[in-house]
């Protein structure tokens, strides 16, 4: 984004950079502060009025533009994890957003942003896709991600909305709304296990649910639920690395797993897309307090 753009941006809306020249675009609005990197379109902080945020932020993050951001939200996209050769969860995450559009509607903040076609085909050349994403920002957040094939043949497409939500102490939590849901383990590699009651913690989770598309409700006994809802997703990653892993993931303190964990609204594993020509995926997450 241009600095001259960022003159007509709605007052309510600065556009910031860090000492490392990260670029953000800043949010303070009645009903809702928030902190959006352009580098993925990544959203790293949203504080709905008198409510905490609702996304965990990793504290040893240096926001360094050459590298992820640990925490937020970032955009894994045209592919989940490893699914295919490449940088883990693909070219997005690490890539220059151009902003939009940017409306005030009086309730909320409405971002888009697109990631430019050139810099898509840069990275994967025989790729041909159309990328955008809207934010609502207001009383609870909502991120739309929006593919379209543009190309002239069949392509597939996985990715995931890998959301980093706060927790008062991981042992003391609980996801519910999984309970009877199939998933794969992506520890073992096994398939097809059942989820038996809520989703507890007590060692490294690294699971992708499919089949399932309903709400989950994150329960850290404190007074209120996290509540995550999806749309075009049949399936979700829950993550937490726990102790061995957060010794060797970057940007990421060793005691980090006891306050968050990822619910990922995704089309990962068996729910990933085959778009035809002309075809476009909308993957949407909604995240709010209760
Ligand atoms: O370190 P990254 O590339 O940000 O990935 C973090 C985690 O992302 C999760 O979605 C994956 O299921 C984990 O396997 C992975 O470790």
């Amino acid at each position: 984004m241009l600095m001259d753009e960022a003159a007509s941006l709605p007052e309510n809306i600065q556009l910031v950079r860090n000492e490392h020249g990260r670029a953000f675009l800043d949010i303070s609005h009645p009903r809702v502060k928030a902190r959006i990197a352009l580098q993925g379109a990544h959203i790293t902080s949203c504080v709905p009025t008198g409510q905490g945020d609702l996304l965990w932020m990793s504290p040893e993050n240096d926001a360094r533009p050459d590298r992820p951001i640990r925490g937020g939200i970032p955009i894994c996209w045209p592919y989940f994890g490893n699914e295919r050769p490449g940088p883990s969860h693909g070219i997005a995450r690490t890539s220059d957003w151009r902003l939009t559009g940017a409306v005030d509607t009086g309730d909320m903040i409405r971002l888009s942003l697109e990631l430019p076609r050139g810099i898509i085909k840069h990275h994967l050349p025989d790729d041909d896709w159309q990328l955008q994403v809207e934010f609502e920002l207001g009383s609870s957040l909502s991120i739309a991600l929006r593919t379209t094939n543009s190309g002239g043949r069949a392509q597939v497409l996985s990715q995931a909305l890998h959301s980093y939500l706060p927790v008062r102490d991981i042992h003391e939590t609980r996801l519910w709304g999984l309970e009877g849901a199939e998933f794969f383990d992506q520890l073992t590699g096994v398939d097809h296990h059942r989820q038996q009651g809520p989703v507890t913690f007590s060692g490294e989770v690294d699971r992708i649910y499919h089949g399932h598309a309903s709400a989950i409700q994150l329960d850290d006994s404190s007074q209120h639920y996290l509540v995550v809802t999806r749309e075009g997703s049949e399936s979700v990653v829950i993550w937490n690395p726990w102790t061995d892993k957060s010794q060797r993931l970057g940007q990421f303190p060793a005691d980090g797993y006891k306050t968050m964990v990822c619910i990922e609204a995704a089309n990962a594993g068996p729910d990933h897309r085959v778009l035809a020509p002309g075809e476009s995926h909308t993957l949407v997450t909604q995240i709010s307090r209760v």
